[in-house]
C-alpha cells in the first residue's frame, strides 16, 4: 500500500518532472534536437527522435522519456534507451554542465526526495531499475556475475520470461492497463513490486483443465469448459421451475488458463520456470495445487519439482554459484489432520517449532542433499507413496493430506566432525539462500466431507477446509504486504510462515475436471482462485469490497475463530487441575451416580470482553480484529462451549437437539441466485457469484446471530448474552482445537500410565513394609490412604478430559451433519 502509494507520487512527480522540462526546453535547442535525433538513431531509437526533437528535449532528458515510457514500446527499446544513456553517461559524471531542474522539477524532485534523487545524483542506472523494478537476476548478470549463465533449454532469460509472462495477458483488467500504458513492458503486479525485488509477479494465479477421463466419456458426459486464451467459460446446465433446461455461462480470466492439451512442460514453463532465478536471490516461493478430487493437482505437481531441480542444478553449476558452494536440499513431509508427517522417514511424525528468531523449524525432518535428478524422482516416489491416500468415486487414489515438497537453496557451512557427529542433522544445515516449495493440497471438496462420512473423514475434511480458508487468507495479506500475515490460521500456513513474509513468490495452480458432473465443485475452485486472483493488490481491490463473499469483519471474526482454535487453544485450555485430593473424593461421592458425561464443570464467570463488545455493536456485524480476537474470545476449547452446553442441559440427546437449532442459525446462507440477475451477472460473474461462499468455510454469521438473540424475550438479557456466546463456533473453526485435544488426552493417558505404575510401586513398597514383623499399622493406613487418593485424582483427571473430549466429538458431528450442503 505505502508503496503503492510511492509509485504514484513517483509518477505524478515524474510527470511534472517531464512537462517542467519540456516547458524549459526552448525552440532555441536545434542544434541539440539533431544531435538527440542522431543518438537516437544510433540506438535504433530514431522514430522516437520526432517527439522528442518536436519537443525540444535534450539527453538529460531521457530518463524522464524512459521514465514516461515516452515513445518506448517494447522492453528492446526500453533497454536501448537505457543503454545509450549509459553510452551518453547520462549519470551526471561527465556533462558538460551540471543539470539544473526547473523550479517545477525541483519541487517534484523534493516531493519525491529519495526516490529520483539518485539519477541526479549520479545513480541514475539504479533509479532506473528502481523505478521499473528490473529483475535482481539482471543486475547480478550484468553487474555481479561475470561468467555467463548457460541458457537454459527450459528457461529463458529473465527479460524472455517476463516477456512471456507479459505476451500472455493476464485478464482484461491487466489489458487496459496495458492500453494505458503502452510501453511498459512489464506485467501487471510486476511494476509495483518495490524497488529491486525480482519482476516476477508477487502471485501468479493459473488454471489447468484436464481432459475428460474413460469414466467419464464412457458415460457420456460433456465436456461443459471451453477455454480461449487466458479466459474459459464454464456452461452450466440448469433447470428452470418448469423443467425446461437452459445454460448458464460462467466467464473467469486468470493470469493463464491452460487447456487439456497443454503438456507439464508447459505447465512448468508457465508457472515455476520464471521463478527460479528468484530463487537465488532470497525468495521463497510457493506453489500450489488446488482442485477438487481426481482433477488433476498430483498430476501437474508430481513432474514440477523434478524440472525445477533440473534447472537449479544447472544453475548451481555455474561457476558463481558453485564457488560460493550453495548446495541444494530436499526434504518431504505431509499435513494430515493438522499433523506432520515425514514422507521420506517412515512417515515419521512431526514437530513444529518456533525458534527465537520466529523461525519456523520442523523438528526432524529429513532433508537430503540432491545432486542428481534420478535421485529426485526416487525420492518424489519414496513420498508419493507413503502419502495418506484413501479411495473416493472420482479417484481410486485420492490425497488425504497436503503433500509439501521443499527444495532449499543452502549456503554450505562447513561442520566440524566431531559437531556432525553428534548430530546427523547438522550436516544439513547452512545458511538459506532462497526456497522453493510445491504443495499439492487435498481435494478442496474434501472441505464438505462433513456430512456422510465417518468421523475420521469429516475431521479431515474439517481440517483441509479450514487450511484453505487460511491459506487464502495469508496470500491476501501477502499481497497487501500487511504486517500481520495469519499464518497461524492452520498448521499450513504456520509451516509456510517463512513463505509469507519477505521476499516471497507464489504460483497458485487450479485444477479443473471437464465434465458436467463437476460442475459445481469446478465452480468452486475456480472461485476460489478468482477470490486469490481479486485478493491481489495489483488486482481490482474493489472487486474485493464489492464483491467480498463475506463482510470483512465476519471474515476477520471467522479468521480470528479459526486462529484461536489453533493457537491459543493452549492459553484458554484449562491445564489438568491439580485436584485437591479431599475435594476430588467429596466429588465424586457427593455424585453417587458419577459419569464421564455428567462431570461438573465450573461455570465460567465472566464472558470473553470483545464478544460482549462485538454484539453490542448497533450494525449487528462484530468488527473483531484478529489480534483482539486472539487475546480472548475463544470459546471454542478449555471447556468454555462445550461445558456450557452440557450445563444447559439435562441429558445429552435433548442438548443435541438444542444445539442442532442453534447451528441452523449460525450456518451461512446460500445464496440465491434469481434468474433477473443473471444476464448482468456474466460480466463480473466470478465475483458476484463468491457470494454464495460456497468455496469458504462455514463461518458464524453474526448478523443472524445477533438477530436471533435480539428477538428473544428481551427481559432475558442475560440469559440471551448467555445463548449467544454459547453458540458454537463452526466446525471449521473449533477444528483445531478438537485435534489438540486429542493430542492432549493421548499425552495425558500415557502421563496417567506412568503415575498409576510409580503408585502401584508404592503400594508394593507398602505392602512389604506392613509384612514386616512390628511394622505401625496407623502409617500404613495414612500412607495408603495418601496414595489412593492420588491414584483416584489421576483417574478423576483422565476422566475429566475424555468426557470434555467426547463431548467436543459430539459437537463437531452435529456442527458438521448441520452444515448447509454444498
Ligand atoms: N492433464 C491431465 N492429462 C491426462 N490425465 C490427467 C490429467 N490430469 C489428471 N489426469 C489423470 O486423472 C487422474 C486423477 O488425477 P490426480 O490423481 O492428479 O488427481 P488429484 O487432483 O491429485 O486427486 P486427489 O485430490 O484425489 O489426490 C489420474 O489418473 C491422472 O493421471
Amino acid at each position: 500500500m505505502g508503496g503503492h502509494m510511492q509509485q504514484q507520487t513517483t509518477n505524478a512527480a515524474t510527470t511534472a518532472l517531464y512537462d517542467g522540462a519540456l516547458n524549459n526546453a526552448g525552440p532555441g535547442n536545434e542544434a541539440g534536437d539533431a544531435v538527440m535525433a542522431r543518438w537516437l538513431q544510433s540506438a535504433g531509437l530514431q522514430h522516437l527522435g520526432s517527439p522528442v526533437a518536436s519537443a525540444g528535449v535534450d539527453q538529460r532528458h531521457l530518463p524522464n522519456l524512459l521514465m514516461q515510457g515516452y515513445g518506448a514500446q517494447t522492453a528492446e527499446e526500453k533497454q536501448r534507451l537505457f543503454k545509450l544513456m549509459r553510452n551518453l553517461n547520462l549519470n551526471g559524471e561527465s556533462a558538460s554542465e551540471p543539470y539544473t531542474p526547473t523550479g517545477q522539477s525541483s519541487a517534484a524532485m523534493a516531493s519525491s526526495d529519495g526516490f529520483y534523487s539518485p539519477e541526479f545524483r549520479g545513480d541514475f542506472g539504479a533509479g532506473l531499475l528502481d523505478l521499473h523494478a528490473m529483475d535482481d537476476t539482471e543486475l547480478l548478470s550484468e553487474h555481479v556475475i561475470s561468467e555467463p549463465f548457460e541458457p537454459s533449454p527450459f528457461m529463458p532469460s529473465v527479460n524472455q520470461a517476463f516477456e512471456e509472462d507479459f505476451s500472455v495477458p493476464a485478464n482484461q483488467q491487466q489489458r487496459q492497463e496495458q492500453d494505458a500504458e503502452p510501453s511498459s513492458p512489464f506485467p501487471r503486479g510486476e511494476k509495483e513490486s518495490s524497488g529491486r525485488e525480482n519482476s516476477v509477479a508477487k502471485i501468479k494465479v493459473v488454471v489447468r483443465k484436464r481432459p475428460l477421463n474413460k469414466k467419464e466419456t464412457a458415460k457420456k458426459e460433456d465436456d461443459i469448459i471451453s477455454v480461449s486464451n487466458n479466459s474459459l467459460t464454464v456452461h452450466e446446465t440448469k433447470l428452470k421451475v418448469d423443467l425446461t433446461a437452459y445454460m448458464e455461462k460462467h466467464e473467469f480470466c486468470f493470469d493463464a488458463v491452460l487447456g487439456e492439451h497443454v503438456s507439464n512442460d508447459e505447465v512448468y514453463r508457465t508457472t515455476i520456470e520464471p521463478i527460479i532465478p528468484t530463487i537465488f536471490q532470497r525468495t521463497k516461493a510457493t506453489c500450489f495445487a488446488y482442485g477438487q478430487t481426481g482433477s488433476g493437482k498430483t498430476f501437474t505437481m508430481k513432474p514440477l519439482p523434478i524440472r525445477a531441480v533440473q534447472d537449479l542444478m544447472r544453475m548451481l553449476s555455474q561457476p558463481v554459484y558453485r564457488d560460493q558452494r550453495l548446495k541444494l536440499w530436499l526434504s518431504y513431509f505431509e499435513i494430515y489432520g493438522g499433523k506432520l508427517y515425514d514422507l521420506l522417514s517412515e512417515r515419521k511424525k512431526l514437530c513444529m517449532r518456533e525458534d527465537g528468531r520466529q523461525q519456523v523449524c520442523i523438528v526432524g525432518l529429513q532433508e537430503f542433499e540432491v545432486s542428481d535428478i534420478q535421485i529426485v524422482k526416487d525420492f518424489i516416489d519414496k513420498g508419493s507413496a507413503s502419502r495418506s491416500t484413501g479411495s473416493t468415486g472420482a479417484n481410486e487414489e485420492s490425497s488425504r493430506s497436503h503433500a509439501i515438497l521443499q527444495l532449499v537453496v543452502k549456503k554450505h557451512v562447513e561442520v566440524k566432525e566431531t559437531r556432525r557427529n553428534n548430530n546427523d542433522n547438522n550436516e544439513s544445515r547452512g545458511k538459506v539462500v532462497g526456497k522453493i516449495s510445491f504443495i499439492d493440497l487435498a481435494g478442496s471438496e474434501r472441505g464438505a466431507d462433513t456430512t456422510d462420512n465417518d468421523r475420521q473423514t469429516r475431521i479431515e475434511g474439517a481440517e483441509i477446509n479450514k487450511s484453505l480458508l487460511a491459506l487464502k487468507e495469508c496470500i491476501r495479506a501477502l499481497d497487501n504486504d500487511q504486517l500481520h500475515i495469519p499464518f497461524r490460521g492452520s498448521k499450513l500456513t504456520e509451516v509456510l510462515r517463512d513463505s509469507f513474509v519477505g521476499n516471497s513468490r507464489t504460483v497458485m495452480i487450479s485444477c479443473i475436471s471437464p465434465n458436467e458432473g463437476s460442475c459445481e465443485h469446478t465452480l468452486n475452485t475456480l472461485r476460489y482462485a478468482d477470490r486469490v486472483k481479486s485478493l491481489s493488490k495489483s488486482g481490482n481491490s474493489k472487486k474485493d469490497q464489492t464483491f467480498n463473499p463475506l463482510p470483512p469483519a465476519n471474515k476477520d471474526v471467522s479468521l480470528a475463530s479459526s486462529q484461536l482454535a489453533s493457537n491459543d487453544a493452549e492459553d484458554v485450555f484449562e491445564p489438568p487441575q491439580e485436584y485437591n485430593v479431599q475435594e476430588t473424593w467429596r466429588r465424586v461421592e457427593k455424585d453417587s451416580s458419577y459419569s464421564t458425561s455428567g462431570i461438573e464443570f465450573k461455570q465460567p464467570t465472566n464472558y470473553p470482553s470483545s464478544y460482549q463488545a462485538s454484539f453490542k455493536e448497533e450494525s449487528g456485524i462484530p468488527s473483531i480484529s484478529m489480534d483482539r480476537g486472539r487475546s480472548d474470545t475463544s470459546n471454542s476449547f478449555g471447556g468454555s462451549t462445550s461445558q456450557r452446553i452440557l450445563q444447559s442441559s439435562s441429558s445429552y440427546p435433548q442438548d443435541a437437539s438444542d444445539q442442532e437449532e442453534k447451528v441452523r442459525k449460525v450456518s451461512p446462507t446460500r445464496r440465491k441466485v434469481s434468474r433477473e440477475e443473471k444476464p448482468e451477472r456474466h460480466q463480473n460473474l466470478s465475483k458476484r457469484d463468491s457470494i454464495g461462499a460456497s468455496d469458504v468455510p462455514a463461518t458464524i454469521n453474526f448478523r443472524q446471530l445477533n438477530s436471533s438473540t435480539t428477538s428473544q424475550n428481551s427481559s432475558d438479557a442475560a440469559s440471551r448474552q448467555y445463548e449467544t456466546i454459547t453458540e458454537p463456533p463452526s466446525v471449521d473453526e473449533n477444528i483445531s482445537a478438537l485435534l489438540e485435544e486429542e493430542e492432549a488426552l493421548i499425552t495425558a493417558h500415557r502421563k496417567e500410565i506412568e503415575d498409576t505404575m510409580e503408585i502401584v510401586r508404592e503400594e508394593m513398597k507398602l505392602l512389604a513394609e506392613v509384612d514386616r514383623p512390628g511394622s505401625m499399622i496407623d502409617n500404613y493406613v495414612t500412607q495408603l490412604s495418601f496414595v489412593l487418593s492420588r491414584k483416584a485424582a489421576g483417574l478423576v483427571s483422565l476422566q475429566a478430559r475424555l468426557a470434555r473430549f467426547q463431548h467436543r466429538l459430539k459437537e463437531q458431528e452435529i456442527l458438521s451433519r448441520k452444515r448447509v450442503p454444498r
